[in-house]
């Protein structure tokens, strides 16, 4: 068993992450003095985990409600997340309510903004089940929906109480939804870390296999990097903006070939490859280092190139809109080699047309 803290003064907490968590959490979750929760499920993860998790609250004499909402990202909207505030009231749920988020990245950015709103706020766990949300989206109380015009633009900063991840689950994610988890996981290599990203390279068949020591010690090394990022800049005032490497593009692809078509790992590594790019044009990467992070992408299955019917017009909305833009003008997240980003502003219309249209 890992345990990982995130410090944060009073908001700190736990990242554990292990094996048969779901059904042995006791220890973690008897500290929590808990009332009553609320778990919040989706409708592919409730039949494989939901009664496990139950049990352990029941165990515990919890008082346990849940809901089971629709799956997929095309569900992470306000209709949905205004279900979870309906189910809270009829529940007559009060501020001692505790919310538990069981499943993916949708389910936790969801329950966590549910979480940050109900009656002005209420605690919330986070019950990761994907390889993208035990290493991303469980840790760092980014929470939020999406719209039809910008990916994630409406939310809040609410931390969770606990992160609990069980590495079992992992055994029965589908091969694409691993392969858009190792997105993320690269991420922290080239913006972070250049040990762990050639650590990525040796270790890919064995991870490829999600043999469980290697998994274990890339969520660990993923959930460490995040937890001293956030730690350093829980609301992304300067570090965490690097988090975002690749997701200027890539949350411009989700939007605009329609939420759900490309999973948000899928777009996070085309994305990564053209935030590449344009550093190599920039002088700041090398040839070979893209070959590298091109190379370990496309090892999982990713997409290295941004789909063909979007062309920089298509781009460049989406991408003024996205969060990080200062006084109207687009910033990028760019790596200097790998292990290292900076956050980039003055890039020209005509270089962003040279990159993605090749003209
Ligand atoms: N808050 C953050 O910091 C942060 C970071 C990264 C990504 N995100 C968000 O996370 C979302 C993507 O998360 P995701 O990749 O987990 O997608 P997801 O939540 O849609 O889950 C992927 C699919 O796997 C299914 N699933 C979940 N656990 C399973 C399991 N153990 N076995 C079988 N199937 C399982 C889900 O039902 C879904 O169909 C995006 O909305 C993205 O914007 C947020
Ligand atoms: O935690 C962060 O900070 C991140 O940027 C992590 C990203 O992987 C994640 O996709 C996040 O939701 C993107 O945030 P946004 O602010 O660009 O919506
Ligand atoms: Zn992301």
């Amino acid at each position: 068993m890992e345990r990982i803290q995130v410090e944060l003064g009073q908001r700190s907490y736990p990242i554990i992450i292990g094996a048969q968590l779901l059904s042995q959490a006791e220890t973690w979750l008897q500290s929590l003095a808990l009332n009553r929760v609320l778990i919040v499920t989706n409708d592919v993860v409730a039949p494989l985990y939901l009664d496990a998790v139950e049990g352990t609250f029941q165990r515990l004499n919890v008082r346990t409600d849940h809901l089971v909402l629709p799956d997929g990202e095309s569900y992470k909207t306000l209709d949905t997340l205004e279900s979870i505030f309906a189910r809270a009231l009829e529940l007559n749920l009060g501020r001692d309510v505790m919310l538990v988020a069981l499943g993916g990245g949708v389910i936790g950015d969801m329950v966590g903004f549910a979480a940050a709103c109900y009656q002005r706020g209420v605690p919330f766990i986070q019950i990761p089940t994907t390889l993208l949300a035990q290493v991303d989206s469980s840790v760092g109380g980014k929470t939020a929906v999406n719209h039809p015009l910008g990916k994630n633009m409406i939310g809040a900063f609410h931390q969770p109480v606990l992160v609990l991840a069980d590495t079992e689950t992992l055994n029965t994610l589908p091969d694409r939804e691993f392969a858009a988890g190792m997105a993320e996981v690269i991420k922290y290599g080239i913006i972070w870390d250049s040990a762990f990203f050639s650590w990525l390279e040796q270790q890919r068949e064995a991870l490829m296999a999600r043999d469980p020591q290697a998994l274990t010690y890339a969520i660990r090394r993923c959930c460490e990097i995040k937890a001293e990022v956030v730690a350093q800049d829980e609301t992304e005032q300067g570090v965490r903006a690097l988090l975002n490497l690749g997701h200027t593009f890539g949350h411009a692809i989700e939007a605009e070939m329609g939420y759900g078509s490309w999973l948000h790992g899928e777009a996070v590594a085309a994305g990564t490859v053209l935030a590449c790019q344009l550093a190599q044009q920039l002088g700041r990467m090398s040839d070979e280092d893209v070959a590298r992070v091109s190379a370990l992408l496309a090892a999982f299955n990713l997409p290295l190139l941004a789909p063909s019917a979007m062309r920089c017009a298509d781009f460049l909305p989406h991408m003024l809109r996205d969060k990080k833009s200062l006084a109207g003008k687009i910033r990028f997240i760019l790596p200097q080699g790998i292990g290292h980003a900076d956050v980039v502003g003055g890039i020209s219309e005509a270089q962003l047309q040279q990159l993605i249209d090749g003209a």
